[in-house]
């Protein structure tokens, strides 16, 4: 299956196929240049899924840059460390440079490649279920900033996208959940049939059940290749919907020091917990869409209490990380509340003394 993302002369399909990975040749070997290709990925990753891409390339020479695994990797000293090992290996601008792994590496490498002689050209191969239904698709590059997530990056789109959705078999049940929490997300922002599918088919895929996963990924690209092509670059109030539930998980996930304490997925099902209880104490989402958003994360084992994270902090604290949002503008934060599942807005009429205060009632 191939899926488009049309923006134009930056426009790229997302190949979606079982086996993928070790049959990559049709797509990836007209990008390698004499024979090379250079591919970045992180120590487990490779240790799963290196041979199978190297397998499905015959004549075609691996060059790797193997990273530690882990969001912590998202940072200065791994850029650089990217940037100049890409320079070692002569990379051109003309080349593709491939990202093999999860939305660490995919955010990671994408930024190295828009700045790697102001821009060669990447293909991402993700192996996450969070990379397959979001990070790899729309361009949003990033590393994280000691004042917050992702605070430096760039737009920049991959020339083509790889899903082998044979490779999730190796991810951990704990990532797996992680990725789910972004399927579910498209569901909740304009999409309630598609939420009403996840109360139904979520437990089979984090059971491994191919079909599932298949139907949850193909219908979460089609849908963030759509927002994308209509907001590329987030300044319509389109996009931005995609960052349901993040300004509350990037503060969790800030307060956490970016560390496998709280992966990015379980920051953001407890944020869209919030963004629903929040718009329900608001008078704008019906109770009762907030408390099933609730009861089917809860279901499946995800924590839905911000008390239970365990966290050392105030929400004056968690507050103060929301300031460095990037939707932030005229010091007013744009926070995507909800009318009810499905029906997701952007506001930007939350005063942070009311989010602070609704916070304050959450941690206690
Ligand atoms: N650019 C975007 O639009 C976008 C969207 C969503 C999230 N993100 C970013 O993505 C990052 C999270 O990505 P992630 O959840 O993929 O985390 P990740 O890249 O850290 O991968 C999770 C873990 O799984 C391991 N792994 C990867 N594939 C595997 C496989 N097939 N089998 C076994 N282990 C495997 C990795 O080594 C890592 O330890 C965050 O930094 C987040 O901010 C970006
Ligand atoms: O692609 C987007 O747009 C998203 O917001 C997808 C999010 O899931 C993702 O976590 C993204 O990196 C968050 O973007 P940011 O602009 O808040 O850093
Ligand atoms: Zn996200």
């Amino acid at each position: 299956m191939i899926i488009d993302v049309a923006l134009g002369d930056r426009s790229y399909p997302i190949h979606i196929r079982p086996g993928l990975l070790g049959d990559a040749a049709a797509v990836l070997a007209p990008l390698a240049r004499g024979q090379r290709l250079v591919v970045v990925t992180d120590e487990t990753v490779a240790t799963h899924h290196l041979a199978t891409l190297a397998a499905g390339l015959p004549g075609i020479r691996l060059e790797p840059i193997v990273l530690p695994p882990g969001e912590a990797t998202k940072d200065w000293a791994h850029l650089q460390l990217v940037v100049e090992r890409l320079l070692d290996l002569g990379v051109e601008r003309s080349d593709a440079v491939v990202a093999l792994g999860g939305g660490v590496i995919g955010d990671l490498v994408g930024f190295a490649c828009s700045m790697l002689k102001r821009g060669c050209r990447f293909v991402q191969v993700p192996t996450t279920l969070l990379s397959h239904v979001d990070s790899s698709v729309g361009g949003k590059t990033a590393i994280n900033a000691a004042a917050g997530k992702n605070l430096v990056g760039a737009f920049y789109q991959p020339v083509a996208v790889l899903i082998d959705p044979a490779v999730l078999a190796t991810l951990p049940r704990r990532e797996l959940m992680a990725g789910y929490a972004e399927v579910a997300k498209y569901g909740l922002i304009n999409d309630a049939g598609f939420f009403a599918w996840c109360e139904a088919n979520g437990a089979a895929v984090l059971a491994g059940d191919s079909d599932a996963q298949i139907h949850a990924i193909a219908h979460s690209c089609r849908a963030k290749a759509a927002v994308v092509a209509a907001d590329e670059r987030e300044t319509d109030d389109v996009r931005a919907l995609l960052n349901l539930g993040h300004t509350f998980g990037h503060a969790f996930e800030a307060e956490t020091g970016f560390s496998s304490r709280l992966l990015h997925g379980e920051a953001v099902a407890l944020g869209m917990v919030l963004a629903h209880r929040l718009s329900a104490r608001l008078g704008l989402c019906p109770e009762g869409d907030a408390a099933r958003v609730t009861a089917h994360l809860a279901g499946l084992g995800f924590a839905t209490e911000a008390r239970d994270l365990g966290l050392d902090c105030s929400a004056a604290r968690l507050v103060d990380h929301m300031k460095h949002d990037k939707k932030m503008s005229a010091g007013r934060l744009a926070f995507i509340l909800t009318r009810g599942i499905g029906r997701s807005f952007v506001s930007r009429d939350v005063e942070l003394a009311e989010v602070e205060a609704f916070l304050a009632g959450e941690l206690a």
